[in-house]
C-alpha cells in the first residue's frame, strides 16, 4: 500500500493577472481552486495513474473540511488528523509578469496531534511505500521527519522524502528510498548554484554518500537528473510543450517515479522517464497530470 503524509495541506488559490501591481488593487482574469499540499498532490496523481494510496496528515476547520471533500473527489482515500486550533492554510499561486506564491502557516499540531498519525504510521510495514513531502507548520520541530522515519527504522517500509534543506538532510541517515530536491534546493544545501544537468551530478551523489538510496532532481524546463543505488546516472530534457500550471509538478514527478517503478518491477531507467513526464504533462495542463497525459509524452521523449 502506498501512504502519503502532508504536514501542512493546502487550498491553492491559482490566479492570473495581465500584471501585478504591488500596494494596489489587482483584479484576476482567472482564477482555480484545488487541494493542495505536496503529499496530497502525489497522491491525487497516483490516483490519476491508477495506483491507490491513502493521503495522511493533519487538516483544520473548513479550509481543512474542503481540502479532504476535494481529495476524496479525485478518488484518493484520506485518513487525517483534524486538529482543534487554527486552520488550514490557502496558498495563492499569483500568475503575472512572473509566478509569485504566498503560503500560509496553517493550523496548531499539538503532541498528541502527532501521537494520532504516529499510530496511523506504526501500522505500515514491508512492501509499503510512503511519501514525506513538503513543509512542516513552523511550531514543529525541524527534526519531524526524522523522527518519523526513525520510527518507522528496520520495517521494511519505502520512504520517498521531497522536502527542503534541514528536513531532507537529517533524514539521510536513514536511508530513503529516494529523495526529490530541485536544483535550486540541491545547491542551497551546498551553498552553489546548479543550473546545467551535468553540474548537479556530483552533488545528487554527496547526497547519495550522505546516505539517500536514489536521487532524483528535478530541473523544471530544464529536465531532470537521476543517480540511482546501482551506480546509474540517467539524464534527461524536459518533454516539449506549454506551460499552463508548474505548481505541483515535482510531486507529479514523484508519483510518476513511484508508478513506474512498480509497472516495471523496480527498473529505474523506466521509473525516472515516467516521473520526468508525469512532471511535464501536470506543468502543460491546468490541473495535475492524467494518465492518457502521460502516456502522450512518453512516447515523444
Ligand atoms: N517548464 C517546464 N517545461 C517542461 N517540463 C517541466 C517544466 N516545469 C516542470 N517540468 C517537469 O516537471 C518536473 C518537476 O518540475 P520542477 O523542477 O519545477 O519541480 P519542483 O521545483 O519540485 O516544483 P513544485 O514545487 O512546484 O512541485 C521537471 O523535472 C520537468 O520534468
Ligand atoms: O509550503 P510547502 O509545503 O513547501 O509547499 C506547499 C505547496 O506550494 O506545494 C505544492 C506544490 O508542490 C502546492 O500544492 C502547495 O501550495
Amino acid at each position: 500500500m502506498i501512504y502519503t503524509v502532508t504536514f501542512n495541506p493546502s487550498l491553492d488559490y491559482i490566479v492570473r493577472l495581465d500584471s501585478l501591481k504591488l500596494g494596489a488593487v489587482n483584479r484576476v482574469n482567472y482564477e482555480n481552486v484545488l487541494p493542495g499540499g505536496k503529499g496530497i498532490n502525489v497522491s491525487i496523481v497516483l490516483n490519476n495513474l491508477g495506483h491507490k494510496s491513502t493521503a495522511l496528515g493533519f487538516v483544520a476547520d473548513f479550509t481543512g473540511r474542503e481540502i479532504v471533500e476535494r481529495t476524496v473527489g479525485y478518488g484518493v482515500d484520506c485518513d487525517f488528523v483534524t486538529v482543534a486550533e487554527g486552520m488550514s492554510r490557502i496558498n495563492m499561486k499569483l500568475k503575472a509578469e512572473d509566478e509569485t506564491e504566498i503560503n500560509g502557516m496553517g493550523p496548531k499540531i499539538t503532541p498528541d496531534d502527532i501521537d494520532a498519525l504516529y499510530q496511523k504510521l506504526d501500522k505500515l510495514g514491508k512492501g509499503d511505500i510512503l511519501v514525506i513531502a513538503g513543509s512542516v507548520p513552523s511550531m514543529l520541530p525541524g527534526d519531524m521527519y526524522q523522527r518519523i522515519m526513525g520510527r518507522l527504522e528496520g520495517r521494511g517500509v519505502d520512504i520517498a522524502v521531497d522536502a527542503e534543506r534541514d528536513l531532507l538532510v537529517n533524514v539521510l541517515q536513514y536511508h530513503p528510498f529516494v529523495i526529490k530536491p530541485n536544483n535550486h534546493e540541491l545547491g542551497a544545501i551546498f551553498g552553489v548554484e546548479l543550473n546545467k544537468r551535468e553540474e548537479v551530478v556530483p552533488y545528487a551523489k554527496k547526497l547519495q554518500e550522505k546516505g539517500a538510496r536514489n536521487v532524483l532532481v528535478s530541473m523544471a524546463g530544464e529536465g531532470a537528473v537521476f543517480v540511482s543505488e546501482t551506480g546509474e546516472v540517467v539524464m534527461s530534457e524536459a518533454p516539449k510543450g506549454t506551460v499552463v500550471n508548474s505548481v505541483g509538478a515535482g510531486d507529479s514527478m514523484v508519483a510518476g517515479f513511484i508508478a513506474g517503478y512498480l509497472e516495471s518491477d523496480g527498473n529505474y531507467a523506466t521509473a525516472f522517464k515516467m516521473g520526468v513526464c508525469t512532471g511535464s504533462a501536470s506543468a502543460f495542463s491546468p490541473d495535475l497530470a492524467t494518465r492518457p497525459e502521460v502516456e502522450n509524452l512518453l512516447a515523444s521523449l
